[in-house]
């Protein structure tokens, strides 16, 4: 298997000096002439700032990997556990079920080289290729190793994975999911407008300048179409400038046309001596001759796994000849890998016949290619695989392959919450600030405000109903808002961070101040509406306070949200279990039940309803304060009915537990979101 030879054009043909000449003339870079892979700098992430001054890396960021791997795998096997019926009423004593989803794999890919992995729909592709990519759940039996290398941070940074299903944020345009992803993703040793024109560039790169300024869509509403939204998903993972690309049937349901464009510029990316590896369902002659390789698989197994020139030939000398002269090899592997062999006894008619209502032949076929590949094939890849790994880069540099190499993020943690605050924000606008949020708030505090339109003391138990109301609206809302927060971006983060684009805190936090202004403004409206149409006490000082208490409410109510979200991470159970809660608090609030039997009073004190409720009683009447408890008599507001037994002296507390609160519940969605966070 001859490695192919570089070449002198960008990474879609278009002439390097055409790319060349464009940043020469916005942006200071250095032109690196193509150099081979003992020319480049050891781990040039690691340099100090004034080696990169002299380093030409810049202009490279696209066309050349600073760091390429050889992908070696060997005898690696995959095992699911099949779902029965254990556990439920109905359960047998029969054993658990197992399938072999991939059984004794190898296969070599190395820098420059464009692999394509075939097989029948079924047959394992995308398995291997999660394997590959170091994101299969379970154990995964066999060896996988990047320069030599077991699969480490370090190489998930440099991989880029485009999965089947185009995973995008539907609210961004095109230039605006591009930029992002380029901010967060090129190193720092770009400035910003270096980074945006690198998105720019991918933008030109894949034929996107039509469509850069559409919304991606989602499936509520349309944008982008499946084709665009692809070439989208593969220029994310470019802006990575990967070492090792990976794709999952990145040519699906496209045009032939696009599809040729797709793989033309896979084949520039692999020329710019990255490893490429994608799956493709039955591609054209014209698109096959555009693989060095091929990994063909059948039920998990391998037929072939080497040169995609020299396809023919092997299956020739196996017995194996197509009966048209000029059939697309793709076609050919595909029915062999179906088990369908060209009919030899026929040979003379020159016609394919295939077997397909013949299972034990299909079988029979299979097998025979299976041995036959283990016979002919294996044992030179095995050698192949065996021989010694000897990292170019490392070991010029003396520096240890496995610690030295290891960079750390490729952006700060700063950098990472400001792009993804800022992003947040752009994809979300629609929803904060959606007129039927704003509606919904606006007229429940005027229906409020009108119910308990001036209401004085002398109606104390209305008044308090009234602060009641404050606390369990404003537990309510924001709790029911934040809940969808994590599941709803759950796909996303997944995939950002299963590419190690960014810290959890940095994405945390940006979560946490981005949603941060809306969940302050509503209940600040509210509060303002409600209680001087309310008739609260008319001081400044004490709505201040109502105010700031209702906002601490929010926080520790929206806390609670998150956390549920992203323990539960499933929408429907999270607001299943919120309203059970919150129907507990509000009953334990305080407020309908003064008299509680002793073993369930622990319930109000994990209630935050009760807190604010307490605080808000607490801020709103001094102790001195009486009210007309019956004509002519005056009693003291807190040894009315509804007050007595609160205990309001001791508000110390009550902040101390909003704010245990405040921190737990965060904390906890931070550690659910990290425990659940994939491989
Ligand atoms: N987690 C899983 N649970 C159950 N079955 C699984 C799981 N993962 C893979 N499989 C099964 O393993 C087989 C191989 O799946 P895989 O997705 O790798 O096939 P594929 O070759 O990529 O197929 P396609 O071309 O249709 O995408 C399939 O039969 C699939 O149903």
């Amino acid at each position: 298997m001859m490695p192919p030879e570089h070449e002198t054009t960008s990474i879609t043909g278009i002439p390097s000096n055409v790319l060349l000449t464009n940043r020469t003339e916005n942006i200071s870079v250095h032109a690196e002439p193509p150099s081979s892979v003992s020319n480049l700098s050891p781990c040039l992430d690691r340099q100090k700032p004034d080696q990169q001054e002299a380093t030409p890396v810049r202009l490279s960021v696209l066309r050349e990997s600073l760091r390429p791997i050889t992908l070696k795998f060997e005898d690696v096997a995959y095992t699911i556990k099949l779902r029965t019926n254990e556990g439920s009423c109905f359960s047998s004593s029969e054993p658990k079920l197992t399938r072999t989803v991939l059984n004794g794999v190898s296969g070599i890919a190395r820098p420059g080289e464009l692999v394509a992995m075939l097989g029948p729909s079924g047959s394992g592709k995308t398995t291997l290729l999660t394997a590959l990519a170091g994101r299969l759940p379970g154990k995964v039996s066999g060896t996988i190793t990047y320069n030599g290398q077991p699969f480490s941070s370090s190489i998930k940074r440099k991989t880029g994975f485009v999965s089947q299903d185009d995973v995008l944020y539907p609210h961004l345009t095109v230039l605006e999911t591009l930029t992002f992803t380029a901010l967060l993703r090129l190193p720092n040793k770009l400035t910003i407008a270096e980074k945006i024109e690198q998105a720019e560039l991918i933008i030109m790169e894949l034929g996107l300048t039509r469509c850069r300024n559409s919304i991606v869509g989602g499936p509520l509403f349309r944008g982008l179409s499946g084709g665009e939204r692809k070439r989208v998903s593969i220029g994310q993972e470019m802006l990575v400038n990967p070492s090792l690309l990976l794709l999952d049937e990145p040519t699906s349901g496209l045009d032939s046309t696009t599809a040729q464009r797709i793989v033309s510029t896979l084949r520039g990316l692999a020329r710019g001596r990255r490893t490429v590896i994608t799956t493709i369902h039955q591609p054209s002659s014209r698109l096959y001759w555009m693989f060095d390789k091929v990994v063909v698989l059948s039920e998990g197994c391998l037929i072939y796994s080497g040169s995609a020139g020299r396809v023919m030939e092997y299956f020739g000398s196996i017995g194996y000849v197509p009966g048209f002269n000029f059939m697309n090899p793709a076609d050919f592997l595909l029915d062999l890998a179906n088990g369908v062999a060209p009919d030899t006894k026929h040979d003379d008619q020159q016609e394919f016949q295939g077997r397909s209502d013949h299972h034990d032949d299909q079988n029979s076929t299979k097998q025979s290619l299976i041995s036959s590949y283990r016979k002919n094939l294996y044992p030179a890849l095995k050698d192949e695989i065996h021989q010694s790994f000897r990292d170019p880069f490392c070991s010029a540099s003396g520096l240890s392959p496995s610690r030295s190499c290891e960079n750390q993020w490729t952006t700060s943690w700063w950098t990472q919450f400001n792009v993804l605050l800022k992003r947040g924000l752009k994809e979300r606008k629609h929803e904060s600030y959606s007129g039927l949020r704003i509606f919904q708030v606006m007229s429940v505090s005027i229906l409020s405000g009108l119910l308990w339109w001036h209401s004085d003391t002398s109606h104390i138990q209305d008044q308090v109903g009234l602060l009641f109301f404050f606390s369990i609206f404003w537990g309510f809302f924001p709790l029911f808002n934040a809940i969808f927060a994590f599941p709803q971006e759950r796909p996303m983060l997944i995939r950002e961070r299963s590419s190690g684009m960014y810290r959890l805190s940095s994405y945390y936090f940006a979560r946490m101040a981005g949603d941060l202004p809306m969940e302050l403004v509503l209940p600040t409206i509210f509060v303002t509406i409600t209680y001087w149409m309310g008739g609260l006490k008319p001081s400044i000082l004490t709505f201040t306070l109502t105010l700031l208490i209702v906002l601490f409410n929010v926080l520790v109510s929206q806390g609670l949200g998150l956390a549920l979200g992203a323990i539960l991470m499933e929408v429907k159970q999270a607001t299943t279990l919120a309203s059970v809660t919150m129907l507990v608090f509000l009953l334990a609030g305080g407020y309908y039940i003064q008299h509680m039997p002793p073993f369930i009073t622990w319930l109000k004190y994990i209630s935050f309803s009760h807190y604010c409720y307490k605080l808000l009683v607490g801020v709103q009447y001094s102790k001195n304060e009486h009210y007309e408890c019956g004509l002519g008599m005056h009693c003291r507001v807190f040894d009315s009915p509804a007050i007595k037994l609160m205990d309001i002296d001791n508000m110390g507390w009550d902040v101390a537990a909003l704010a245990v609160m405040f921190v737990g519940y965060r904390l906890l969605a931070y550690f659910a979101l990290r425990m659940g966070r994939p491989q």
